[in-house]
């Protein structure tokens, strides 16, 4: 009869032993009682140094010589403080940390009834750098999916992103936000008279001239067409008047060239202040209204939203 459970015993030895993964076990009292080479590398140390050796000694030693795991700190002891709250409190354990020379592990922790303590770590640095990759990737999706191609400022979409979360901010704090729309002025004779390449010039050009007159917590965004919009967070109506009047002059003033000729754009408003506005859709009908009654004014001017509904619906 073969002695089938010291065969095993030997099996498991040789295959742990030329384990491509990291595995350990340390005593009771925490003190490294066994370690493969895979182990025994990832702390550029040889075995027969390593046994003995407690968990805390192992990790002063990897932040003394910038080995092994990476311990951001300068100081090394209130990361041994935090291992000790979580090491040895459950049977199981699997947590990732990642190595001075960039590697990322899996590393699983496994208790036994004696309290000793198994650790085998995997390398997971190929996935990691996927995930990171991916994770940019998406980010970079992200923002492409919010930008307007042409003027660079946030599009619709990302401006109703904007907008919503910096409502929720307003309806919090009780703070009045203003929101404005802003239109240019007789545009479609532009690219008639020039072309839609010039016309396209035109509104990067109002952009630059829009954005640099905003404060840097404002937003502005490309709604569609020739429409913008800005969002003034914690503005009232007189201050928001004031900004908008600013930048209609700003736009007014700032000379666009065609064919080296200088060509004045201007700009129409409509303007509204709340104190918790339901969400950009309430925001944006208002400053319709105002904006419709500006064009109707004779344009080139500010309408502040004075709370009265038009009797026919707007354009
Ligand atoms: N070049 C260019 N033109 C665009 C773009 N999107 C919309 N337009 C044009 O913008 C013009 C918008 O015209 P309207 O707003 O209807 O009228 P307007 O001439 O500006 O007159 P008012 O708004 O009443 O002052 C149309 O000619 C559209 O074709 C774009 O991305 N590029």
């Amino acid at each position: 009869m073969p002695d089938v459970s010291r065969s095993e015993s030997v099996l498991l030895y040789d295959f742990i032993h030329d384990s491509r993964d990291g595995y350990a076990v340390y005593s009771s009292e925490d003190q490294l009682i066994y370690c493969n080479p895979a182990f025994a590398d990832l702390y550029r140390t040889p075995i027969k140094d390593l046994l003995g050796i407690t968990f805390d000694a192992l990790i002063r030693h990897c932040h003394a010589h910038r080995i092994g795991t990476k311990i951001d700190s300068p100081d090394v002891g209130p990361f041994l403080a935090y291992t000790r709250t979580v090491r040895r409190t459950r049977q199981f354990r699997h947590f990732e940390v990642d190595l001075y020379d960039g590697r990322w592990f899996l590393i699983s922790e496994q208790l036994n009834d004696a309290n000793e303590l198994m650790v085998q770590m995997k390398d997971i640095t190929k996935l990691k750098l996927s995930l990171q990759q991916l994770e940019s990737s998406v980010e970079t999706l992200s923002e492409i999916a919010q930008t307007d191609e042409l003027t660079h400022v946030a599009n619709r979409r990302g401006f109703i992103q904007t907008v919503e979360r910096e409502l929720d901010r307003c309806r919090r704090y009780e703070t009045p936000a203003s929101f404005a729309l802003l239109d240019l002025d007789l545009f479609k004779p532009i690219n008639d008279r020039y072309g839609h390449q010039v016309g396209d010039q035109a509104l990067i050009h109002v952009a630059d001239v829009v954005s640099s007159h905003l404060r840097p917590y404002d937003t502005l965004g490309r709604i569609g067409g020739d429409e913008f919009a800005i969002f003034l967070r914690e503005t009232e109506q007189e201050s928001a008047v004031d900004v908008c009047d600013r930048i209609r002059l700003a736009v007014e003033s700032s000379p666009f060239l065609i064919e080296n000729q200088p060509v004045v754009l201007r700009l129409s408003f409509g303007v509204t202040t709340r104190t918790n506005a339901t969400g950009f859709e309430q925001l944006y009908k208002e400053a319709d209204i105002a904006l419709y009654r500006a064009k109707s004014r004779g344009r080139n001017c500010v309408v502040l939203f004075d709370g009265t509904l038009p009797k026919s619906p707007s354009k």
